[in-house]
């Protein structure tokens, strides 16, 4: 039996198998050897190319990666092309785009890459078409932009939500709070600030000797995760957590009253490309969700200069700071001298551990 059959007869057992107390573990295990075999699934084949295709992966660029992710045709194209220099053909037909195609976005100072990928289809996940190399992509991104089409129904969001899901990517979550770390000897070892409600010792050990690990520390820090938390726990480099906005495009063609009931969901925007609606919003909204800081570095004996900032992710130490200069430039590191809201007093000499914070004014000293 091939991997996909044995997904399909176990994803079977458990829509026949009723949800309640007494059937808990069961379903609990049947969970864990699911992910398992999607794992499998998702693994590059031994010897072969990872199935990257030709062309398809592009280098990343800029602050962060952005990529839209959508059925055909709804509009993925026409948003690249109005918000970046690059023009990505737009037509009326499915499957216009074929491979990725990246863009940059110029907003405060940073450079963001927007990544246009072809539409992607039912079972995109189990390999179909150009599916599986486009929710690879994803998988690269700091955000995902979920574009749909305001004109057509609830559930092409949810069969995208689960195309995501397939590939291991967790949108808007956090990474479970379990520790979990495999050990040589001493048996599985299972433990918790407060019971948890949804795991306890004799699933979490089963499930653990279906992947053939029989000597584990495992600490449940919040009493609220589930079994599928802690199986992606035991997948843990397999699995992304990426925040994910969702954009429907196209509100030119439905009534007010329904653009107005959509932009009340939640991590939701409204846009026309054709129209040219909502689109200042977006960009708006995307550089919110990337938590990207503004610094201002400062040259001994020279004024700052607020017109030209650098950008580095939220929680970025000096180091990192250093490392987003040059590659070597922490090697001549002396110390830094840091003006803004991380600092305890202005200027603080600060290490490259300290983190800094939006709007600092960095000067770095050198030997
Ligand atoms: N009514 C309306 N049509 C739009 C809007 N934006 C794009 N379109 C049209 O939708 C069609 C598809 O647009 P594309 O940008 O090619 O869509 P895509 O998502 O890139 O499509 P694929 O690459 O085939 O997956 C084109 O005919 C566009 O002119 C919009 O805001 N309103
Ligand atoms: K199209
Ligand atoms: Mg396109």
């Amino acid at each position: 039996m091939g991997i996909i059959e044995k997904i399909q007869q176990i994803e079977l057992e458990m829509s026949r198998t009723q949800k309640n107390k007494a059937t808990e573990y069961h379903l609990g295990l049947l969970k864990g050897k699911l992910a398992k075999l999607k794992r499998e699934l998702l693994e590059p084949a031994a010897g072969g190319s990872s199935g990257g295709g030709q062309g398809f992966e592009v280098q990343k660029y800029g602050n962060a990666r952005v990529v839209l992710i959508g059925f055909p045709s709804v509009g993925k194209s026409s948003f690249l092309s109005k918000i970046t220099k690059t023009k990505s053909e737009v037509a009326n037909y499915a499957f216009t785009t074929l491979t990725s195609v990246p863009g940059v976005l110029e907003y405060q100072g940073a450079e963001i890459q927007i990544v246009d990928l072809p539409g992607i289809i039912y079972g995109a996940s189990d390999g179909k078409g150009r599916g599986r190399q486009v929710v690879a992509t994803a998988k690269t991104s700091d955000l995902i932009l979920m574009i749909l089409d305001a004109t057509k129904g609830k559930n092409q969001r949810a069969i995208l939500e689960k195309e995501l899901e397939n590939v291991g990517i967790r949108l808007n979550k956090e990474r479970p709070n379990i520790y979990f770390k495999v050990k040589s000897s001493g048996g599985v070892k299972f433990s918790f600030a407060n019971p948890p409600k949804h795991l306890d010792e004799k699933l979490v050990t089963a499930i653990l000797r279906d992947y053939r690990i029989h000597n584990a520390d495992v600490l449940v820090r919040d009493e609220n995760v589930t079994v599928d938390d802690f199986i992606d726990i035991i997948n843990d480099s397999h699995i992304s957590y990426i925040k994910c906005l969702y954009v429907y495009n196209k509100i030119d063609a439905v009534s007010l009253e329904e653009v107005d009931r959509i932009a009340r969901e939640p991590q939701t925007s409204v846009m026309s490309c054709e129209q040219d609606l909502g689109i200042q919003d977006v960009i708006e909204e995307i550089w919110y969700q990337l938590d990207l800081l503004k610094l201002y570095t400062k040259r001994r004996g020279v004024q700052v200069n607020f017109s030209d900032p650098m950008v580095v992710r939220n929680n970025s130490s000096i180091e990192s700071v250093c490392d987003s200069i040059h590659k070597d430039f922490k090697h001549h590191f002396k110390y830094a001298l840091v003006w803004g809201s991380s600092a305890k007093h202005n200027p603080q000499k600060c290490g490259l551990s300290h983190i800094v914070h939006d709007e600092d004014v960095v000067s770095i000293v050198t030997k």
